[in-house]
């Protein structure tokens, strides 16, 4: 039987939205042969049409099935490494502090830990609905993201081994690889970002959040520019501008996943550097290429574990549950008693 302190993956991690660049299109992979009958005619119609590309997408596919299935082993590597060879620039950025929060911030969560605080109460104090139930307000100090850049900077040249947060980004860090996760991201999810999802989340397990997979992406004119339309493996997604200097790379978002917009119909919203961007996991988002300059966020997919044991978000199923490490993807064996079905990978 499971664990039931433990956090799970679910097992449509490999097989389900297999993300091919080339046509920036997300897939199901089972077998070559349920592939082609679901897909090579939409691949053709994208201009995949000779052989050797499409050798070309399977090849990216099964790479990217031996990534998923190596990854807790090459994330318990990629950590003790970086605890033998790398050392911080700025060590307080792994500690959060409260002045490293805005007072804006601070004073929303204040009100939101009152008993009489309500929604409409709250929405008057963060002032932005940027889109349909789309949030931005101040999280950080300037000072603070500032630091936050340059330890990442100084991380990302440092040669020290790095973990992508996904197959659409190629540039971002994985932050618990870095020892993130208990002193800044736990702390800020559950002291700060909980009493605020509560009260605009409380159907989306907003007032549940347990666990969270937290991660940077990056964006520069020789790396990557833009990120593909999609929804996160989230409950509540939150988005921190963190600098450094960028011109364009908007966020745009559509409606939840049951009922996509196309791209031309969704609304954008602008990064400001230290504000956060608060919206649900399960509504389809994408963003705008940069024109200029360097653009990193901090991204913290907040899940949880009472709203995704119920259906897997990813493939909207009841979720089978595999081992793996930390947060893994949020699942827990809660409720699934004797029955519970875990898979050792
Ligand atoms: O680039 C951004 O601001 C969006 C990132 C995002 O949506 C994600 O990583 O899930
Ligand atoms: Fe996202």
């Amino acid at each position: 039987m499971c664990d039931a302190a433990a956090f799970y993956r679910c097992r449509c991690i490999f097989t389900d939205n297999i993300f091919i660049k080339d046509y920036n299109l997300h897939v199901r992979f089972t077998s070559e042969r349920q592939f082609r009958a679901e897909y090579q005619k939409v691949l053709r119609s994208l201009g995949c049409t000779t052989d050797a590309q499409l050798d070309a997408v399977f090849e990216g596919m099964r790479a990217e099935v031996h990534r998923r299935r190596s990854l807790s082993v090459d994330s318990a590597e990629r950590t003790a490494a970086i605890r033998e060879q790398y050392k911080p620039l700025h060590s307080h950025v792994y500690k959060l502090q409260e002045a490293d929060l805005a007072p804006e911030f601070l004073q929303a969560v204040k009100y939101c830990l009152n008993s009489y605080a309500t929604k409409e109460g709250l929405l008057k104090l963060i002032e932005t609905e940027a889109a349909p139930r789309v949030y931005r307000f101040p999280v950080f100090t300037k000072e603070f993201c500032r630091d936050l850049t340059e330890e990442l900077e100084h991380f990302e040249q440092s040669g020290a081994p790095r973990g992508k947060p996904n197959t659409m980004n190629n540039y971002g860090i994985l932050l618990d690889e870095l020892g993130f996760d208990e002193g800044l991201i736990s702390h800020l999810r559950e002291l700060y970002l909980s009493p605020i999802t509560s009260l605009l989340y409380p159907d989306c397990g907003g007032k549940q959040l347990d666990s969270h997979k937290a991660f940077v992406v990056k964006y520069a004119m020789h790396e990557d520019l833009d990120l593909t339309y999609h929804y996160d493996n989230a409950e509540v997604t939150l988005n921190v501008s963190l600098g450094k200097d960028f011109i364009d790379g908007n966020l745009y978002f559509g409606d939840m996943r049951q009922v996509p917009l196309s791209e031309a119909e969704c609304v954008e919203v602008e990064h400001h550097v230290s504000q956060g961007v608060l919206h649900r996991g399960q509504q389809m988002h994408g963003a705008l290429p940069i024109s200029a300059g360097v653009r990193w966020n901090l991204i913290v997919w907040m899940r949880s574990s009472q709203e995704r044991n119920k259906m897997c978000p990813m493939c909207s199923k009841k979720p089978t549950l595999v081992e793996s490490r930390g947060f893994a993807d949020g699942f827990t064996a809660s409720g699934q008693g004797q029955n519970a079905s875990c898979i050792l990978e």
